[in-house]
């Protein structure tokens, strides 16, 4: 049987309505696809608190967490996501990629045109159709 495995991502939006994007590299699982960072959650941990270590570990900056937007669970191969998605800002530092290919800030009418990983997809919709 596959393993699910549960995952939160931080759509974290600037002044000017960009979303944070983040691309994932060639030595990670699911190469190549752009994503909300973010990452698994730890036993004992709740979303927002993984979140939180989350974007401290890979981005060293501090954001806080804000609504939910989507939960969505999505079948790839070789595993199971379920994906949380929450809205965030930052509240202390610059977004600095470590294990990361690389990232950018869009605006949310173009996150479509980013290869967005297949479990993303709802949330990237509703982002579009939000504003
Ligand atoms: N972080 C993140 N992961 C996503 C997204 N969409 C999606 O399908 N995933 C998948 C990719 C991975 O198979 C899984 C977990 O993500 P991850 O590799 O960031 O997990 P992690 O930071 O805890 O890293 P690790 O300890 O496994 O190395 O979720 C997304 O938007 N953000
Ligand atoms: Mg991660």
């Amino acid at each position: 049987m596959k393993k699910t495995v549960h995952v939160v991502g931080a759509i974290i939006e600037n002044e000017e309505n960009e979303v944070f994007c983040a691309l994932r590299s060639p030595e990670m699982s699911l190469a190549n696809y752009w994503e909300f960072p973010g990452g698994k959650i730890e036993a004992g941990e709740t979303p927002q608190q993984a979140l939180e270590r989350e974007i401290n570990e890979e981005f060293s900056c501090k954001i806080e967490v804000g609504q939910k937007v989507e939960d969505t669970t999505y079948e790839y191969e070789k595993v199971i996501v379920r994906l949380e998605t929450y809205m965030a800002k930052i509240i202390h530092g610059v977004p600095t990629i470590s294990e990361h290919a690389d990232a950018k800030w869009v605006q949310r009418q173009n996150l479509s045109q980013l290869d967005f990983a297949p479990a993303d997809i709802p949330a990237v919709e509703k982002l579009a159709n939000q504003k």
